[in-house]
């Protein structure tokens, strides 16, 4: 019998396709499985089609239904795997498969494909043009480097034309995928060697013969990253059933090798910018530990109830709902860990405050002492100095740096802000009340006293915690190999958190790995929303050096993001109601869209317009259930954790983006000032990153400053 694999540019259209068209693809795979290849090319109803004029010989259709075919990769040797690569409307299916062309890597030894048509209509016009070029692209690497890393000969002849990387873009579409990654790592600057080990080492089988198989079955088994293969018809059935998760099956290289290395000598930390596939690579990360041992035991955590909830889901679909091994996993943010901690330790549950009555009970400590401060700088020192080093009395502040902080401070002030502390403190305690960080603090030193809970603690969004919160993670687990794994984004930092994970007793140091493939958004988002972030630096993840967002892409295309200004909120909100019409007549379902601002308020006035018009919307405050209809509201904080086919972000104007009553001004605190503003330019981009096709950036009045230039 035949055997079949499914391709990724399969699995990423059909998710789209309607109903009965799916019904179709499920109707004609099963026909695959249960006829002999002999039947299938007789099968008048699967209508197995060669393509005329095709540059692949082995390429095929199949009907799917009376307007959509299949597009199929038939073997053309003694194998019998056939791949189906795509479904499209009748005569675009033909089109399509006529120019493509499947290859395998002489490097990699994975299946590849181009559009073999429109390389070789492209490449002379930019040859051509090169000839006036006064630098190419790739002229410091040679043709024989070229080839070992898997380049052939008609991408070398079009990689030879290219003058710089907007070039490159231009033929992203087009070029088979192992090759255009291997060119895009050279253009970032990155040496033949590392791109050797970060691209083709890492896919390349470890006993690959010297010279390439170019059996299909062969070639499409070395591609696992961008190809499922499928053994019986239950499987079949439950893989075309489901609503399809592409992360659970390919992982990605370069997750791979991070996700799945047998063992590590201690703290690991992945980086990537947003959606680089951070959450999936510590998800599968979990999978190995657990099945590295049958009786250890997991912390999966993060930082809001919302993030946390759509960890367990994840996990749950990934370890397919297995109780043993989900019960070995707690799932939770380090907040309610550590509240649970000292719950069990003291029986009783602690009752952490929120921001605004700490924010009262500051300025009440301020008031009844004469102190002074404001209460805004209190309450910074407090989380920054105080918690962030885990001081605990007068001596220990007194003797404290204050690196990072602005406004100097002799014994006399140091000796006042302390007895605001202590005031505050006071003040929690009468009201029978402490706060986050300290229920933190008194875990870390709980768990410090006992045995350690955990044998691995996997940590996502790691660049939001704070040093208190490190403790307790730092807590849970004994130091040695495999202890943590945190992956994070300094870039998406947005709650002020600043640490050193080295003097927290977490060094990643020669543990460091980053991903830099975009599996959510488009080029076009990606650069877009990178461009944010150009004036600015951010801290690495580990507290040392700064970050960078070299050599982040994506392999996606689509149209260009829109930014634009309204002279009032109603014009702004008219606005957005004909764009989620327009974006709900493309197809896009209405939990597909995406609506944020940057606070509540201004999504109340959104809500209402948008209901007036008839359009059902749901505000995201925490979980909602994926299948509740509607368009998703969210504050900008909200966003995080979530992804949207469409996103249009309101309000992008000057005083709420960055939101003024959030800045503290420059004369108060220089260093405070500057990261406030990058908190808040950072939440910006958390926002516009959330979106995979298109994004609309608005405002009513004057734009925000962290808006770049209208071009
Ligand atoms: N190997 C993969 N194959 C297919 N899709 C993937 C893969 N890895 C990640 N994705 C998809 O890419 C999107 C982003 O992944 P994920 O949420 O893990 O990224 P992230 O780096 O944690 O993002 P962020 O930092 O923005 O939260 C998700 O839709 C995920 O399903």
């Amino acid at each position: 019998m035949p055997r079949l694999a499914f391709a990724q540019s399969f699995w990423d259209g059909y998710e789209t396709l309607e109903k009965p068209v799916r019904a179709g693809v499920r109707k004609a795979m099963a026909k695959f499985q249960a006829l002999t290849a002999a039947e299938l090319n007789a099968d008048k109803g699967l209508h197995l089609e060669s393509v005329e004029n095709a540059r692949d010989r082995r390429m095929r259709t199949i009907r799917i239904t009376d307007f959509w075919r299949g597009v199929v990769l038939a073997p053309d040797d003694s194998s019998d795997l056939f791949l189906l690569v795509h479904v499209l409307p009748h005569d675009d299916a033909y089109t399509w498969a006529a120019k493509r062309l499947y290859s395998a890597n002489t490097a990699t030894r994975g299946l590849e494909v181009r559009d073999a048509v429109a390389l070789d209509e492209l490449t002379p016009l930019y040859e051509t043009a090169s000839r006036k070029a006064p630098k190419l692209l790739f002229s410091g690497v040679s043709d024989g480097v070229l080839r070992e890393l898997g380049i052939d000969a008609q991408v070398l002849r079009a990689a030879r034309s290219m003058a710089d990387k907007a070039q490159l873009e231009a033929f992203a579409t087009l070029l088979p995928e192992d090759q255009l990654e291997v060119l895009q790592y050279l253009a970032e600057g990155f040496s033949p060697e590392e791109v050797y080990r970060d691209v083709v080492a890492v896919r390349r089988p470890v006993d690959a013969p010297p010279e390439p198989v170019e059996d299909l079955a062969t070639v499409i088994s070395n591609t696992t990253a961008r190809i499922r293969l499928v053994t019986g018809p239950q499987e079949l059935e439950e893989v075309l059933a489901k609503p399809f998760a592409a992360w659970r099956v390919f992982l990605h290289p370069s997750q791979r090798r991070v996700a799945l290395r047998t063992s590590y000598g201690g703290p690991v930390q992945v980086t990537g910018g947003p959606g680089t596939g951070k959450t999936v690579a510590a998800l599968h990360r979990v999978k190995h530990l657990l099945g590295r041992s049958p009786d250890s035991r997991i912390l999966l955590t993060t930082y809001t109830n919302a993030l946390a909830a759509g960890l367990r889901d994840m996990l749950g679909l990934l370890l397919e709902e297995d109780e043993h091994l989900l019960a070995r996993v707690d799932v939770t943010t380090v907040d309610a860990y550590a509240n649970g901690v000292v719950r069990q330790h003291t029986g009783s549950a602690p009752k952490p405050v929120g921001d605004r009555d700490q924010r009262q009970l500051w300025e009440k400590a301020v008031k009844q002492l004469a102190l002074p401060f404001q209460d805004r700088f209190l309450a910074q020192e407090y989380r920054h100095v105080v918690l962030g080093q885990d001081i605990r009395d007068l001596d220990g502040y007194l003797a404290a740096s204050r690196r990072g902080r602005g406004t100097g401070l002799g014994a006399a002030r140091r000796e006042l802000v302390w007895s605001g502390v202590e005031r505050f403190e006071k003040l929690l305690q009468e009201r029978g009340a402490t706060t986050h960080l300290r229920v933190c603090a008194r875990a870390a030193d709980l768990l410090a006293a006992g045995p350690t809970p955990y044998d691995h603690v996997v940590v996502d969004e790691a660049q939001d915690l704070h040093p208190a919160q490190w403790r307790v993670l730092r807590a849970a687990v004994a130091p040695g190999p495999d202890d943590l794994f945190l992956t994070g984004d300094p870039h998406q930092r947005i709650y002020d958190s600043r640490v050193t994970l080295g003097s927290l007793g977490i060094a990643t140091a020669g543990r460091s790995f980053r991903l830099r493939l975009n599996y959510r958004s488009t080029e076009e988002i990606l650069v877009w929303s990178a461009r944010l972030l150009a004036p600015v630096s951010v801290d690495a993840l580990e507290g040392e050096g700064a970050d960078s967002l070299a050599g982040y892409r994506s392999l996606l295309h689509g149209r260009r993001p829109e930014a634009g200004g309204y002279t009032t909120q109603a014009e702004e909100h008219t606005a957005l109601v004909e764009r989620v019409r327009a974006w709900l007549g493309e197809g896009l379902a209405p939990h597909e869209i995406g609506v944020c601002a940057r606070f509540n308020l201004a999504l109340d006035a959104a809500e209402a317009r948008l209901k007036a018009a008839g359009i059902p919307v749901v505000r995201v405050k925490g979980q909602v259930a994926a299948q509740t209809p509607g368009i998703r509201l969210a504050t900008m904080h909200a966003m995080k954790g979530l992804e949207f086919r469409a996103v249009s972000v309101l309000g992008v104007t000057t005083g709420t983006v960055p939101f003024a009553r959030e800045i503290t001004p420059l004369e108060a605190d220089a260093p405070q000032h500057e990261a406030d503003l990058l908190r808040e330019r950072c939440l910006l981009f958390v926002a516009c990153t959330r979106a995979r096709e298109a994004l609309s950036v608005s405002w009513s009045g004057q734009p925000s400053e962290f808006l770049p230039a209208q071009e």
